[in-house]
């Protein structure tokens, strides 16, 4: 017992919580490892006792009095140890130590460890535990918690986009890393444990490969479950997504109801002489959650649900894509009634052309036809089919008795994103002070999936950083994520002479969208890489438009040139570079659009020239003359030359702004649309900057900053 003591004491020194006597510094904190070392040390007293009884309890008290820490702090009820941005408490009466990380913002967070086996009820426990107790290594007691733990984990992930699994995955496996590695081998069960973790996680992956519930995906392709005899056989669903789930988009679950209805009991249709649809065309821009509805229709209606995508058909072997429609309309009938759903269906239903990308489109969609037209309306199987582009769709898809009905899911306006933010925010634990419809004005344009990742994202930021619950500051940090991508994880690249054309780049498209009156306010702009581009400029709609006026897409053009201009301005002509050709071609779309569709240029006229640009003819016959052509061409370039001349008037008028955006960039890296008004009349910023932030992190690191009432104590108690 006695060496228990001692070990409390030395362990704190070891991990560098204490400082020893001589007040040398010590190693930088390891939080994690501290955090499992104390945990096994407070459990190991523990069992020397086994139940809490409060005889027990002070026996245990005893002990730690005994110890290096108590015997300083006999009448003390708490000890508090401060290191960097944690805090380590001990609390001998209850015989229970805390780590807490300082929070986002004031509030401290407290999560037990190591309560030596039983609960402390008056400290709140951080609800958000399960990535923390992971990272620090909270033991559960019995091989139970193990699989509950992995349940749990397989739960989340299913939860999570396909896109995000991954990373969710890495965290797990980091998390269980750094808690193997803190026994630092002389844990050689632990090591155990995970070995057999990951020849668990290799066998489930390859069983998951052989059944066809993983695939392997090879460019457009899948490669999956090739040992099994029937390929990418669809099993239906059970599915228990209601219309609780789907939300803000009111229109298209009334329009839907009705085929749940009909679902429910096919006969009392057939018998009333109801005439339903076969097919239902669910249209709208991706994440909108089109196939959410799909399944909350199969889940109000109890049916089994069979989810394909398009691209599944698309098979490399001449007539599999058409087998495999047929093999599932079988499967469908024999389970009536039911729900049969197509994701991107335009992956293979666009229109019937013979090229090489599909060369057998033309048989899976000619197959899909006659499936359709076999069965008849009444026999209880309706096929739902998710497409965002309408247009590209094989018009004999959209004939009558084939998906003729049509429901648009539209990105959610203002209401449904209060609705969805709501409905994600209940399943978080977040703070009171958190508003949906701030959320929902500031994130315009946002889809049903945007809003799901907002929140999850902050979400997991905040169970990493071990807070009680999500503030809005974490969503802040969300929203800019979903909005311009992940930033570069080791922040600014290391080369300044690209951040210095990055910052005046990024300065250019700022300036332009802040002095052109029809541009989408801006948000944020940044010289931290975020994604593919190096720098970003944000721009967020203040309310939902319906549609763009001829004055905003010029705006937009004209911000779109800053970049390129600014280049040019402030390091000349031959030193542009390559950063300037995503906002060119994204400009010639629109300058393309404007001329050719949406009749707004005078010398061409009203005329929308693309229609056969659609057409499927393999061999195209232009029916413009020439000299149409020309003009055509003209006037795209006129459009961009005007637009590039607009924004090198600003941009030449502005130099001293400029300047001092740019500076401002380089040294804050990213800044607010407010505080890029600031910087431009003069101003300071008035917070740190990240440079001077990621010193005093340095600084306070090398310094020996742990002191606190342990010693002030020892002291006072000497004199
Ligand atoms: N209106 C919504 N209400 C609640 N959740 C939503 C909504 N829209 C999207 N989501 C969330 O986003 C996820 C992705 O949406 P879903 O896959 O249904 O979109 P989709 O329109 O089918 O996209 P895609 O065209 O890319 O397949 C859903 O699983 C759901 O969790
Ligand atoms: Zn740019």
């Amino acid at each position: 017992m006695q060496a228990v003591n001692l070990n409390i004491g030395g362990l704190l020194q070891n991990t560098g919580l204490l400082r020893n006597r001589n007040g040398i510094s010590r190693k930088p904190l390891n939080i994690e490892a501290t955090a499992t070392s104390l945990s096994r040390i407070y459990q190991s007293v523990w069992r020397q006792f086994g139940s809490a009884s409060p005889a027990r309890i002070n026996q245990m008290n005893d002990i730690l009095r005994d110890s290096m820490i108590s015997r300083r702090v006999v009448k003390k009820s708490e000890i508090s140890l401060n290191y960097d941005d944690a805090v380590v408490r001990i609390v001998p009466s209850t015989a229970s130590f805390y780590i807490q990380r300082r929070g986002f913002r004031t509030r401290k967070q407290t999560f037990g460890v190591g309560s030596a086996g039983k609960t402390t009820p008056e400290e709140p426990k951080s609800p958000l535990t399960f990535f923390s107790d992971l990272l620090v290594g909270k033991k559960t007691k019995t091989t139970e918690g193990g699989v509950e733990k992995w349940n749990q984990y397989e739960a989340d992930l299913k939860k999570l986009p396909e896109g995000q699994q991954r990373t969710y995955t890495d965290g797990f496996v980091k998390g269980l890393l750094s808690n193997g590695t803190t026994g630092a081998g002389k844990d050689a069960k632990k090591s155990n444990t995970l070995t057999r973790f990951y020849i668990f996680l290799v066998f489930c992956i390859f069983f998951g490969y052989l059944t066809g519930r993983i695939r392997v995906r090879v460019g457009d392709r899948q490669i999956g479950s090739l040992f099994f005899s029937n390929p990418q056989e669809v099993n239906p669903e059970d599915v228990q997504v209601t219309f609780e789930d789907v939300r803000g988009m009111d229109e298209a679950k009334l329009e839907v109801e009705e085929i749940v209805d009909y679902l429910k009991d096919p006969e009392k249709y057939s018998r009333l002489g109801g005439r339903l649809p076969k097919g239902v065309l669910l249209v709208g821009p991706p994440g909108t959650g089109k196939t959410l509805l799909a399944r909350a229709i199969a889940g109000e209606a109890q049916v089994p649900f069979f989810h394909t995508a398009g691209s599944e058909f698309d098979e490399v072997l001449v007539g599999q894509g058409a087998r495999r429609v047929r093999d599932l309309f079988d499967k469908a009938k024999a389970r009536a009634p039911c729900i049969i759903f197509i994701d991107e269906i335009d992956s293979v239903g666009s229109k019937r052309v013979s090229n090489s990308i599909h060369p057998y489109a033309n048989q899976t969609i000619n197959q899909l036809l006659s499936e359709m037209d076999g069965f008849t309306r009444n026999e209880g199987i309706i096929v739902i089919a998710a497409t965002n582009r309408v247009d590209d769709l094989d018009k004999a898809l959209l004939r009558p008795g084939r998906f003729d009905v049509r429901v648009t899911v539209p990105k959610p306006d203002l209401a449904g994103r209060v609705d969805i933010f709501n409905f994600y925010l209940s399943k978080i634990v977040h703070s009171g002070a958190i508003d949906p419809k701030i959320l929902a004005k500031g994130s315009t344009g946002f889809t049903g999936a945007d809003i799901e990742n907002m929140v999850n994202q902050a979400a997991l930021k905040a169970a990493t950083d071990n807070a009680v619950e999500v503030t809005m500051a974490y969503l802040d940090e969300a929203r800019d994520r979903v909005l311009m991508g992940p930033a570069r994880t080791g922040g600014r690249i290391p080369d300044e002479e690209a951040n210095r054309n990055t910052a005046y780049h990024e300065a250019g498209h700022t300036l332009v969208s802040l002095y052109t009156k029809d541009a989408t306010p801006l948000h944020k702009v940044t010289i931290i890489p975020r994604g593919q581009s190096l720098g970003h400029t944000a721009m967020l709609p203040e309310k939902d438009s319906y549609q763009l006026t001829k004055a905003q897409m010029l705006a937009t053009l004209d911000v779109m040139m800053g970049g390129r201009v600014a280049e040019e301005l402030i390091f000349g002509d031959d030193k542009v570079t390559t950063g300037a050709a995503d906002d060119l071609s994204k400009a010639t779309q629109l300058a393309v659009q404007m001329v050719k569709v949406f009749g707004m240029s005078d010398k061409v006229g009203l005329r929308d020239y693309t229609a056969d640009d659609k057409d499927s003819a393999l061999v195209k016959v232009s029916d413009l003359s020439p000299q149409t052509a020309e003009l055509i061409d003209g006037e795209i370039n006129r459009v961009l030359q005007e637009s590039y001349k607009r924004a090198k008037d600003i941009l030449t008028t502005k130099k001293k702004e400029h300047q001092l955006l740019a500076e401002a960039l380089l040294e804050y890296e990213t800044l607010s649309a407010e505080e890029v008004k600031r910087v431009i009349t003069g101003q300071k910023i008035k917070r740190p900057t990240p440079a001077a932030v990621k010193k005093s992190n340095e600084m306070k690191r090398n310094q020996p900053s742990l002191v606190l009432h342990l010693f002030e104590e020892e002291g006072r108690g000497k004199q």
